[in-house]
């Protein structure tokens, strides 16, 4: 259901061939009925089996594979690594990309009323493709493609992303007294409903240049009805690029991680300039 600017999502494509897999402009696809149903319990009693878990009542909590991803960072950790476990191995050779596979992945676990900041994972970070397996409840996720207001958030020294302040809580880490609103007119922004054992793959810019994010909500309207949600579990699936930075020339600036280090590193030879005694 629509909240502010927000709509449901724009009609996708559906290949006849291929009813089950959904295709909209911005590249994102939805693969419905990706794991079957006991595909799905199998990796729920994997996921919380891990003792890895700590109590955290009434929050999102997280588990990570792989590189772990760091939140102050918004990129991978140089030193955490735990090994991908089989539930997620195993489904590698089922991704619809395989010229490059994911080599690390965040299980996240999201007790009914809870969900995660809008965001863009970090460009620098990882290759393209991103990945998202839901299993237990449907969720609705916006996407909103991203203008002035997330430049500024992703601008903002506590959420710099090399002197962030963030928490797993708060992805975006933006922490520091609100601004005015930014008056944003006819911004693309739509909820789309994500349903157990789907993939969702993001690509082009929906992975570049949208925002995504799931409102912490007990209930969501789906179709003229309420629907109470359930305990949600989301695995991540990302490519890290291992460090291999050759400069960006996506075609989002505002939010690119790459772009802002070199505009942070150009203030700084100006900044050096001017008050250097000649
Ligand atoms: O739970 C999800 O489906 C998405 C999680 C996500 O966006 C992230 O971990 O970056
Ligand atoms: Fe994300």
């Amino acid at each position: 259901m629509a909240t502010g600017q927000t709509k449901e999502a724009p009609s996708p494509y559906i290949d006849p061939a291929h009813p089950n897999i959904q295709r909209w402009e911005n590249g994102l696809v939805l693969y419905n009925d990706f794991i079957t149903e006991e595909e799905e319990a199998a990796i729920i009693a994997a996921i919380t089996n891990d003792d890895r878990w700590t109590a955290s009542a009434g929050k999102r909590s997280s588990l990570h594979f792989g590189p772990h991803f760091d939140y102050t960072t918004f990129a991978t950790s140089k030193t955490a690594y735990t090994p991908l476990p089989t539930y997620i191995t195993d489904l590698l050779p089922r991704l619809p990309i395989q010229d490059y596979l994911p080599d690390q992945a965040t299980v996240q676990y999201y007790p009914p009323g809870t969900g995660i900041p809008p965001h863009v994972d970090t460009h620098s970070a990882f290759r393209e493709a991103l990945y998202s397996l839901s299993l237990g409840s449907t969720v609705p996720m916006t996407f909103k493609r991203c203008g002035i207001t997330e430049a500024r958030r992703m601008r903002n020294p506590k959420r710099s992303l090399l002197k962030s302040t963030g928490t797993p809580e708060t992805p975006m880490g933006n922490t520091s007294p609100p601004k005015a609103p930014i008056e944003e007119t006819n911004v693309e922004s739509w909820e789309l409903f994500i349903p157990p054992r789907s993939l969702l793959l993001m690509t082009g810019p929906s992975r570049y240049g949208f925002t995504h994010g799931i409102r912490g909500r007990k209930f969501d309207q789906q179709n003229g009805q309420i629907v109470a949600r359930k305990g949600r579990y989301s695995i991540t699936m990302r490519t890290v690029t291992w460090g291999d930075d050759e400069g960006c020339n996506c075609d989002y600036p505002g939010v690119c991680d790459t772009r802002i280090r070199e505009e942070e590193k150009q203030r700084t030879l100006a900044e050096g300039t001017k008050s250097c005694p000649r």
